[in-house]
C-alpha cells in the first residue's frame, strides 16, 4: 500500500512513503468525463501533496482534435473540476502542473496513429526523463480495452526491457462471466497479469480498506466474526442522484452490474475473507478469491425468485421539485427493464459463515447518499433483562463507508436508577477525528498505488470472474422476466416496499437517515 499511517506520540499521523519512480501516465479517453472529473483532479492532488516523482508527465490520448494547450485548458486551466484549486493556488503553481500535461490525437486511422503515438511517447520520455516507465490508463468505452492493448503490443509498448509497462483498466470489466473471461484472455495475450491493474474505486476508499484493519488489527472483533455470534449482515449502497448524464451506459448495465458485481462484492469479500498471512497483495487477493468462491450460487428459479428483488425509480417530487422517473431520463429506453434498485439475499458456504444470511441492496434515487455495512449480532442465549424489551439483537456494528466515514457500535447499557432497565447506547468513531490532514480520494490513492506497482487494492482476474459467476445466474433469471416483477419506487424513497419482504425473517433494513421524499409508495411496473 502506498501510505501506511504510523501513530506518533504527539497524536499526529505520519505517512510512511514508498518510492514512486519517474514515469509517464498515458490516458486513453483523455477527452472524456472520467479524465476531467476524477483522473486529473486526482493527479493534481498528488502534485499538491508532493507525491509525484520528479520526472512525471501525463499524455492524454483520444480521437478529439486537441493540442497540448487545448487539453491543458480543458482539464486544468478552465476545468470546473479544478475551480476551487485555481482559487486556492497561485497561477504559476497551477501552470506548472498544467505544463506536465500533453495530448496526442489518435484520429481514426489506428495503424498509423499508434506508430505516431509510440514516437510521441519516446520523445517525451527522452525530453522529460520519465525513465521508460509507462502506465497506460484505459478510460475509454470497454469495447476498446482489448484493441488498445493489442495496438500497444504491436508497437512494443508492452515490452518491459527498457522500463516497466502497466495497464489500468476501468470498469465495467465485462458484461457477464463469459465476456469477462474473454476480456481477461484478450488482455493476457498482450500483458502479463502482473502488469494489469483492474480498477475498483471502492477499494481506494479509506473506510473500505479499514475493514481489513478493523478485522485483523484488533482482537476484539475477530473472535466474534463468525456464525456463532453474527445473526446477519446487511449492506446498503444508496445514491440520491439518478443516472445523470450516463443513461446510455446505465441502461445497458443496471444496478446489479454497475455496483453489485464490482464494488459491493468486493466489500462482501473483505467481510467474508479469512485472515491473510500478511498484508501482501497476493495474500490478500488469494483470500478474497476464496471468499468470492464460497458465495452460494443461486441457480434455480425458486431460489432466485425468493432471494432477489429489482425495481426502477418512477417520477416523484423531492423537496417540492419534480424528479424524472428512470424511463424519462436521457439515453434510457422508454420501455426499459433495467433495474435501478437491486436487493439480494445470499449465503456463504464455508465453515465461518454457514447459515448466516447476507442482505445487500443498492440503488439510485434514494433519500440520501450512503454506503454502510451493518453486522447484526445474535441475541444472547439466555436473556435476564428481557422485561426491558432490549435484547442483544440490538447489538450492531455499523461500518460507515461514506459519508461521515466511521464505525458505530450499538449496545445496551443500564439506565441509572433502580432495577435493570436497559437502554441503547452508541459508541461512535468518526474518521475525520483522526486527522486534520488530507485523506486521499479513492482515485488518488489507487493511481499512486499503481504508480508504485502495488496491486493490493486492484481486483485480480480470478476475483472478477468469481464475482461474475455469482451474478450471472441472477442476471439470466431477471432477463427471462417470467415471474420476476420490476417494481417501481418513487424517486427519493428507500426502494420498493417489497424489498422488506426479503429481510422480514430477520428484522428490517436499517434506515441510515431520514426519508427526504415528499411522496412514497410502490407499484408493479411489469
Ligand atoms: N464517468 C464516470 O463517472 C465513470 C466512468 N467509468 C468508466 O470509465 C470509462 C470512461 O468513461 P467516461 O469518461 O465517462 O466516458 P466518455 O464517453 O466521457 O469518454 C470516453 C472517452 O473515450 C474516448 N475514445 C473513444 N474512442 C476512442 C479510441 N478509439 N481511442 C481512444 N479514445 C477513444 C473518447 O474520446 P474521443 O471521442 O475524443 O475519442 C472519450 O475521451 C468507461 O469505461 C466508463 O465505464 C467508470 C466509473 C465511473
Ligand atoms: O462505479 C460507479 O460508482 C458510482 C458511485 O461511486 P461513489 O464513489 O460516488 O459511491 C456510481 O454513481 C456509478 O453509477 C458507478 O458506475
Amino acid at each position: 500500500m502506498a501510505k501506511i499511517l504510523g501513530y506518533l506520540n504527539n497524536k499526529e499521523y505520519q505517512p510512511i512513503m514508498k518510492k514512486t519512480e519517474n514515469q509517464m501516465l498515458v490516458i486513453f479517453g483523455a477527452s472524456g468525463d472520467l479524465t476531467a472529473r476524477k483522473l486529473i483532479p486526482a493527479i493534481f492532488n498528488l502534485y499538491k501533496g508532493n507525491d509525484l516523482p520528479d520526472n512525471f508527465v501525463v499524455l492524454g490520448v483520444s480521437r478529439s482534435d486537441l493540442g497540448d494547450l487545448q487539453f491543458r485548458s480543458k482539464v486544468v486551466l478552465e476545468s470546473t473540476y479544478l475551480e476551487k484549486e485555481r482559487e486556492e493556488f497561485d497561477e504559476d503553481y497551477i501552470q506548472k502542473f498544467a505544463d506536465k500535461l500533453f495530448y496526442e490525437d489518435l484520429g481514426s486511422d489506428y495503424d498509423t496513429s499508434y506508430e505516431r503515438l509510440e514516437k510521441r511517447i519516446s520523445d517525451l520520455d527522452q525530453k522529460y526523463g520519465t525513465g521508460g516507465n509507462h502506465m497506460f490508463y484505459l478510460s475509454t468505452p470497454p469495447s476498446l480495452y482489448e484493441p488498445i492493448a493489442k495496438n500497444l503490443s504491436d508497437q512494443g509498448l508492452n515490452n518491459e526491457s527498457t522500463g516497466w509497462r502497466r495497464i489500468i483498466v476501468e470498469k465495467p470489466f465485462g458484461y457477464s462471466l463469459e465476456s469477462a473471461k474473454e476480456l481477461n484472455d484478450g488482455l493476457h495475450t498482450y500483458f502479463k497479469e502482473g502488469q494489469i491493474f483492474r480498477i475498483d474505486h471502492y477499494l481506494g476508499k479509506e473506510t473500505v480498506q479499514n475493514l481489513l484493519v478493523t478485522r485483523f488489527a484488533n482482537s476484539i472483533f475477530e473472535p466474534l466474526w463468525n456464525r456463532n455470534y453474527i445473526h446477519h449482515v446487511e449492506i446498503t449502497n444508496a445514491e440520491s442522484v439518478g443516472v445523470e448524464k450516463r443513461g446510455g451506459y446505465y441502461d445497458k448495465s443496471g444496478a446489479l452490474r454497475d455496483m453489485f458485481q464490482s464494488h459491493l462484492l468486493q466489500i462482501v469479500a473483505l467481510i467474508v475473507m479469512e485472515p491473510p498471512l500478511s498484508a501482501d497483495a497476493e495474500e490478500i487477493r488469494n483470500e478474497k478469491l476464496k471468499a468470492l468462491k464460497s458465495l452460494r450460487i443461486m441457480n434455480d428459479d425458486k431460489t432466485l425468485f425468493e432471494n432477489t428483488i429489482r425495481a426502477q425509480y418512477v417520477s416523484s417530487k423531492i423537496d417540492g421539485q419534480e424528479v424524472k422517473g428512470y424511463r424519462e431520463e436521457e439515453g434510457v429506453d422508454k420501455n426499459s427493464t433495467t433495474e435501478t434498485f437491486a436487493a439480494v439475499k445470499f449465503f456463504v458456504d464455508n465453515w465461518r459463515w454457514a447459515d448466516v444470511p447476507f442482505y445487500v441492496r443498492t440503488a439510485k434515487r434514494m433519500p440520501t447518499k450512503v454506503t454502510e455495512v451493518v453486522i447484526h449480532f445474535k441475541t444472547p442465549h439466555h436473556q435476564i433483562f428481557k422485561e426491558s424489551g432490549i435484547s442483544n439483537k440490538d447489538n450492531k456494528l455499523v461500518i460507515r463507508i461514506q459519508p461521515d466515514e466511521g464505525i458505530l457500535i450499538k449496545f445496551g447499557v443500564k439506565v441509572p436508577g433502580q432495577g435493570f432497565e436497559v437502554e441503547r447506547a452508541n459508541m461512535d468513531f468518526y474518521y475525520s477525528s483522526l486527522t486534520e490532514t488530507h485523506v486521499m480520494e479513492a482515485y488518488e490513492r489507487l493511481l499512486l498505488d499503481a504508480m508504485q506497482g502495488d496491486a493490493t487494492l486492484y481486483a485480480r482476474a480470478d476475483e472478477v470472474e468469481a464475482a461474475w459467476a455469482f451474478v450471472d445466474p441472477i442476471l439470466d433469471y431477471w432477463k427471462k422476466g417470467k415471474d420476476v416483477k420490476m417494481y417501481g419506487y418513487a424517486a427519493g424513497v428507500w426502494g420498493p416496499e417489497n424489498a422488506n419482504e426479503l429481510i422480514e425473517g430477520v428484522g428490517e433494513w436499517r434506515n441510515p437517515s431520514e426519508n427526504l421524499a415528499d411522496e412514497s409508495g410502490y407499484c408493479v411496473i411489469c
